[in-house]
C-alpha cells in the first residue's frame, strides 16, 4: 500500500520539475525546451522528441514526465537507450540552469528535483541489471568536474531551505564515499556562503510545512533504496563480490534516512504530535524506520569474516557519530528484526569456528584456559545485576553506565550446574590421568563461589569429589586391562604465610617448601616434603578427607561472607602406578584460593586484618607471577610469596593449567567484578609452553 503511494508522489515530484516548479520568470519551460531541443539534436533524438507530441520546440510533458518519473521510482525501463538519453538531456539542462544561475530564490524545488534525481542516477548506475547501461548514460555526467562546479553553486543557494541542504549534502555525501569529491561538505558549504554574492536567508524562508513535504519526498526515496538493499542484504545468495558498492550506497542511504527522520521527528514534535503528518505519511514513515531497523539488525549480526561487515567501515568520524546515533536510535527500540535470525545463526556459526581455532592454538601454545562462572544472585534477588553473557564464551560487565565484554575458553551463568562445569574440565582430567601434571585453581572475589565450585556440598558435589569419582571409574577400567593404580590424596593450606597440613591428626605446625627451582625438582622428589598422603581406595573415604580438611581450614566470619575462607586450600591428587613405586606419577593440583577482595571493603579488623593483608600479598605475588609470565621476562618471582612457591611447578610450563574465575553478579561488587576478570584475562594470555607427559601411564592414548 505505502509503495503504490510513493510511485504517485514521484510522478508529482517529476510533474514539478516539467512544469518548473514556482519558477514563472520568462517561462522555464521554454527556456527548458529551448536546451532540450539543442540536446536533441545533439543526440540525433528529434524523431523521439516530435514523438512526445509537442514539436520540436518541446519534447513533450508525457515523454520526459514518464520518463523523469520512472526514474524517480528507479523503474527506468533501462534497455531503452532513447530514454536515458532524453533523461540525460533534461538533467543537462536543469544542471545549466544552475551552473548560469538562472534558478534564484523561486525554485528550490526545481533545484531539489534535480538532486533527487542526481541522486537517482547515480543509484543506478551503481547496481541493477541496466548498471552498465545507465553508467555509460549518465555517469560521466553526473560524475564530471562540471557537476562539482555546479553542486558548489548550489550551496550558494542554501537560502532555499534545509531541505536543499539536505538533499545536496546526500549527494555531495554519496560522492564523497565514492572518493569522486574533494573536500567535506562542511567546507564546502562554508566556501561557497562565503563567497556568496547576495542572498537573503530570512526572506527566503520557507514555511515548516513546504520543508516538510520535500523532506518527506527524499524520505520515500530513502525507503524504496533501503527496500531494495534489505531485500539484497537478506537473501542469502546475494553476490558478496557486489558487497563494497553495495555499502557505499547503503552508507549514504542510512546517513539521509537518519538525517530525514530526526528532521521530520523534529519537524512532527514542533507541531505538535502527529500533527503534520497524514496517517498514509506516518506508516510511510514508520515502514521506513522498521526497514532500517532491520537492515542494520543484519549489520550487526554479521561475522568479522563477512565481505560486508569488512566493508561496512565508515568512511570519516562525522559518519562513524551519526552511525552511533544511528544505533542508539534503533536499540531503544523493540522490534525484532525478521530476516535477522538467518545471519544470527551464520555469524554464531563463524563464532564457534572461531572459538575452536582459538582454542587449538591456545593449546598448541600452553596458554592457561580460563572457565569463568559467574554465581547465582543469593539473598536480596531485587539487587541490580551487573553481569550478562550475550554470547558464548563472553561476559559482559556494566561499570559506571558503560558494558566492558570480556572473552575467555568458557563462560558459566547463575543457572549453570556443577555437572555442567566438570563435563568442560573433563579434558583436562584426561590429560591427567593420561600422564600430565595438572593445575586447577579458583580466583575470585569473597563469596563470588570459589569453595561451591572446588569443593561443593553433599547434594552438590564440586569439582574434587567429581574428579576423585571420576579416578576411581578409570582406576576400575585399568584394572580390567591388568593396569593397577593407586590414588594418593593430600591437602594443604596457607594461611598467614604458613603452610599447614589439613591431613595430619598431628599439632597445626607449618611446613616448608622445597627451595629448588621448577625445573630442578627432580621426578619423584617433594615440593612439601613431610606432607601427609592418604591412598584413597574408596569414595565413601573421599568426602570424609575432604570434610576433614575443610573443618581444619583457617575460616571466619566477615561483612561479605558468613563463611569466609581465610587461607589458600590446596588439594593434590596423585595417579600412581600401584606395582612401581619409583614410577613418576602425574599430579593434579585442585586449588581453593582465598578471597581477592579488597582489605577496607571486607570490614576486617585484628587478627583478620592480618590474614586480610597476607592473602592480599600472595594473591599480588600469583598476579605478578602472571604478569611476568604473560610479559615473557627473563625472570620469573615465584619466591615473593609461599602460595606462588608452591604453584611454581605448575605455573612454569610442567602443567597444563586452568583457571576458573568467579565472580558475583551484584551491581555492587561491579569493581571486584572487574579486576577479578582482568586478571583472568592476563591469565589466559600466558604461553606456559606445552606441558610433557610424566609417565605415559596409558601409553595407547
Ligand atoms: N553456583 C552456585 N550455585 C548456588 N550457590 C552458590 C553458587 N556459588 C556460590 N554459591 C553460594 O554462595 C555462597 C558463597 O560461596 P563460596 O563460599 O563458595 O564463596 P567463596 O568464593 O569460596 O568465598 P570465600 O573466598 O570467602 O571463601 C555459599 O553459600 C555458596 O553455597
Amino acid at each position: 500500500m505505502a509503495m503504490a503511494t510513493i510511485r504517485v508522489t514521484c510522478g508529482a515530484v517529476s510533474g514539478a520539475v516539467l512544469s518548473g516548479g514556482r519558477d514563472g520568470e520568462d517561462g522555464l519551460r521554454t527556456q527548458h525546451g529551448r536546451w532540450l531541443r539543442a540536446m536533441a539534436v545533439e543526440e540525433g533524438l528529434e524523431d523521439s522528441c516530435e514523438r512526445g507530441g509537442e514539436g520540436v520546440a518541446d519534447p513533450g510533458p508525457d515523454s520526459l514526465s514518464n520518463a523523469l518519473s520512472s526514474l524517480a521510482v528507479g523503474r527506468l525501463v533501462a534497455r531503452d537507450k532513447e530514454q536515458y538519453a532524453i533523461l540525460r538531456s533534461c538533467l543537462c539542462a536543469f544542471t545549466e540552469y544552475v551552473g548560469d544561475g538562472l534558478l534564484r530564490e523561486g525554485s528550490p524545488e526545481i533545484l531539489q528535483n534535480v538532486f533527487l534525481l542526481l541522486d537517482n542516477c547515480m543509484r543506478r548506475a551503481e547496481r541493477g541489471p541496466d548498471a552498465a547501461m545507465a553508467r555509460s548514460a549518465l555517469l560521466p555526467f553526473a560524475y564530471s568536474g562540471t557537476t562539482e562546479g555546479v553542486l558548489r553553486r548550489c550551496f550558494a543557494h542554501a537560502e532555499y531551505g534545509g531541505g536543499v541542504v539536505r538533499t545536496v549534502e546526500a549527494v555531495w555525501n554519496k560522492w564523497r564515499v565514492g572518493g569522486q569529491a574533494r573536500g567535506s561538505f562542511e567546507e564546502v558549504f562554508r566556501d561557497a556562503k562565503l563567497g556568496r554574492q547576495h542572498g537573503d536567508r530570512s526572506g527566503a524562508k520557507k514555511s515548516a510545512g513546504g520543508e516538510f513535504g520535500r523532506d518527506l519526498e527524499q524520505y520515500e526515496q530513502c525507503l524504496l533504496q533501503l527496500h531494495d538493499l534489505y531485500e539484497w542484504l537478506s537473501t542469502g545468495g546475494r553476490d558478496s563480490s557486489k558487497a563494497p558498492s553495495q555499502i557505499k550506497v547503503f552508507h549514504s542511504v542510512l546517513f539521509k534516512t537518519f538525517v530525514l527522520s530526526s528532521v521530520i521527528t523534529n519537524n512532527n514534535d514542533a507541531a505538535g504530535a502527529g500533527a503534520l503528518m497524514t496517517e498514509d505519511e506516518l506508516s510511510k514513515f514508520a515502514y521506513c524506520q522498521e526497514l532500517f531497523d532491520q537492515l542494520l539488525g543484519i549489520l550487526d549480526g554479521l561475522s568479522e569474516g563477512d565481505p560486508i561487515a569488512s566493508a561496512w567501515c565508515p568512511p570519516d568520524e562525522t559518519s562513524r557519530t551519526v552511525l552511533g546515533e544511528i544505533r542508539e536510535f534503533v536499540n531503544n527500540k523493540d522490534l525484532v528484526p525478521s530476516g535477522v535470525e538467518f545471519w544470527r545463526g551464520k555469524f554464531m556459526q563463524e563464532r564457534e569456528t572461531r572459538r575452536k581455532t582459538h582454542e587449538q592454538l591456545q593449546q598448541l601454545r600452553g596458554n592457561i584456559r580460563v572457565l569463568c562462572r559467574v554465581r547465582p544472585l543469593l539473598g536480596d534477588a531485587s539487587e541490580n545485576v551487573a553481569t550478562t553473557m550475550p554470547l558464548p564464551g563472553m561476559i559482559r560487565l556494566r561499570k559506571s553506565k558503560r558494558n566492558i565484554d570480556f572473552e575467555y575458553n568458557s563462560c558459566f551463568g547463575g543457572d549453570s550446574t556443577q555437572e555442567e562445569v566438570f563435563e568442560e574440565i573433563l579434558p583436562l582430567v584426561m590429560s591427567f590421568v593420561d600422564g600430565y601434571n595438572a593445575c586447577i585453581f579458583a580466583y575470585g572475589q569473597t563469596g563470588s563461589g570459589k569453595t561451591f565450585t572446588m569443593q561443593g556440598t553433599n547434594e552438590s558435589p564440586g569439582i574434587a569429589p567429581r574428579v576423585l569419582h571420576f579416578l576411581f571409574q578409570h582406576s576400575r577400567q585399568s584394572q580390567e586391562t591388568g593396569v593397577e593404580r593407586r590414588i594418593e590424596f593430600s591437602m594443604l593450606e596457607v594461611y598467614n604465610e604458613g603452610v599447614k597440613d589439613l591431613m595430619s591428626s598431628a599439632s597445626h605446625k607449618n611446613l616448608d617448601i622445597c627451595a629448588l627451582g621448577p625445573h630442578q625438582l627432580g621426578p619423584n622428589m617433594e615440593r612439601v616434603p613431610g606432607l601427609t598422603k592418604k591412598t584413597v581406595t574408596r569414595v565413601s573415604e573421599i568426602e570424609a578427607l575432604i570434610e576433614q580438611g575443610t573443618r581444619k581450614r583457617a575460616t571466619t566470619s566477615h561483612s561479605l561472607n558468613d563463611h569466609s575462607s581465610r587461607s589458600h586450600a590446596v588439594i593434590s591428587i596423585r595417579y600412581c602406578d600401584a606395582n612401581d613405586a619409583e614410577a613418576p606419577a602425574p599430579v593434579l593440583h585442585l586449588v581453593d584460593l582465598a578471597g581477592s577482595e579488597r582489605v577496607a571493603k571486607s570490614g576486617v579488623q585484628g587478627v583478620h586484618l592480618k590474614e586480610a593483608q597476607a592473602i592480599n600479598k600472595s594473591l599480588s605475588a600469583l598476579g605478578d607471577v602472571i604478569a611476568s609470565l604473560q610479559q615473557k621476562s627473563s625472570h620469573t618471582p615465584y619466591r615473593n610469596s609461599k602460595l606462588t612457591q608452591l604453584l611454581q611447578d605448575s605455573l612454569s610450563g610442567n602443567s597444563k593449567v586452568l583457571m576458573v574465575c568467579n565472580i558475583s553478579p551484584e551491581e555492587s561488587s561491579a569493581s571486584e567484578t572487574m579486576s577479578s576478570l582482568n586478571f583472568a584475562k592476563r591469565a589466559n594470555q600466558v604461553e606456559a609452553g606445552q606441558a610433557k607427559r610424566v609417565n605415559p601411564l596409558n601409553p595407547s592414548s
